[in-house]
């Protein structure tokens, strides 16, 4: 899949006061996929969005949406991006109907409400239309920020952190909700700090720390690239030492000798070693097991790691 929405390049952030928040930043975003930017706490990842969304000028280099420049030609890539921002503002006394479709105008686009009436359905707030947003819970107020940044049916949506401080059933609700925009071809790039946000969503991951990209890749690379996996064998007869035939690295006996505990990651398969192998090379050293488990390094420990490597 080669068919770039948004071209970012050699963007640095330097904010008044000489913070540099991002540095040499270059990054594509492919049409329709769903691209998590997953980084700790002041990684980046707001004004990198900001500065993609035009609210935010860069100090350097370019953003290019769907073959505008996000500078010369801002109205035409602005109207493109639909943007869910971290913080609830505040239009406690509008009703939600009259908040999304205000929304829309701001764009220029002339009403729909056939369009706003799905978007509010889709997010189930079609009942609280006539609420003003005042008498409405946390979630539907989260829920009204999307119906707004959908308002004017953009092509790309932002989503800052849409899922912090929400429950488990609206964070599934929301990821569904993402999940149908995609299927409608709407690219989305999130961010998030929620590792299984990111495991869960996501087509492609990059991360972000200290301002810099660290890593880009489609997810289910990384996770078998750098994710090891873990296969235990509990022993019917606990063993006081690896039999030789046996040694290799990958393969360790718990203290008690109960437990074998194969570390592996793929290579092994390749190289003839896998885990059919192993079981053979048991099997002919006559030692039983009965019961095994095995375990996927998450992207959390990868994560950890990148994060620890790089600071
Ligand atoms: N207006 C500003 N002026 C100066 N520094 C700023 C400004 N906005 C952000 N920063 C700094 O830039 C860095 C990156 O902030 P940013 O909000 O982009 O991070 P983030 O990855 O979104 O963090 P979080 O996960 O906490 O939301 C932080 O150190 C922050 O303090």
């Amino acid at each position: 899949m080669n068919d770039p929405i948004i071209t970012i390049e050699g963007l640095n952030k330097t904010y008044e006061g000489g913070f540099q928040a991002l540095t040499r930043v270059d990054l594509t975003i492919q049409r329709g996929e769903i691209f998590a930017l997953l980084g700790p706490n002041g990684a980046g990842k707001t004004t990198l969005i900001s500065v993609v969304c035009g609210l935010v000028n860069p100090s350097q280099g370019h953003v290019v949406v769907d073959g505008y420049d996000n500078v010369s030609h801002y109205r035409q890539a602005r109207e493109l991006i639909g943007l869910v921002p971290q913080e609830l503002t505040n239009e406690a006394f509008e009703t939600v109907w009259n908040t999304v479709s205000f929304s829309r105008g701001l764009f220029g686009k002339s009403p729909n409400p056939a369009h706003i009436e799905k978007v509010l359905k889709s997010l189930a707030l079609w009942d609280k239309r006539n609420n003003r947003l005042m008498t409405l819970s946390g979630g539907m107020k989260r829920r009204v920020l999307i119906a707004k940044a959908l308002s004017h049916e953009p092509r790309i949506l932002f989503l800052d952190e849409p899922t912090a401080g929400v429950d488990v059933e609206l964070r599934r609700d929301m990821w569904n909700v993402v999940r149908g925009l995609r299927d409608n071809g709407v690219t989305i790039i999130l961010t998030t700090h929620y590792i299984e946000e990111a495991e869960e969503m996501a087509d492609r991951i990059g991360v972000i720390n200290r301002g810099e990209i660290v890593l880009v890749e489609e997810k289910a690379a990384l996770m078998n690239k750098l994710g090891s996996k873990q296969l235990t064998l509990q022993l019917h007869t606990p063993l006081t030492v690896l039999p030789a035939a046996l040694e290799q690295d990958e393969l360790s006996l718990t203290a008690d000798g109960y437990e074998l505990v194969y570390t592996y990651d793929g290579r092994q398969e390749e190289e003839g070693r896998g885990i059919s192998a192993l079981l053979t090379q048991l099997e002919k050293a006559g030692i039983g097991f009965k019961d095994l488990h095995t375990r996927q390094s998450s992207l959390e420990d990868i994560f950890v790691d990148l994060v620890k490597e790089r600071s």
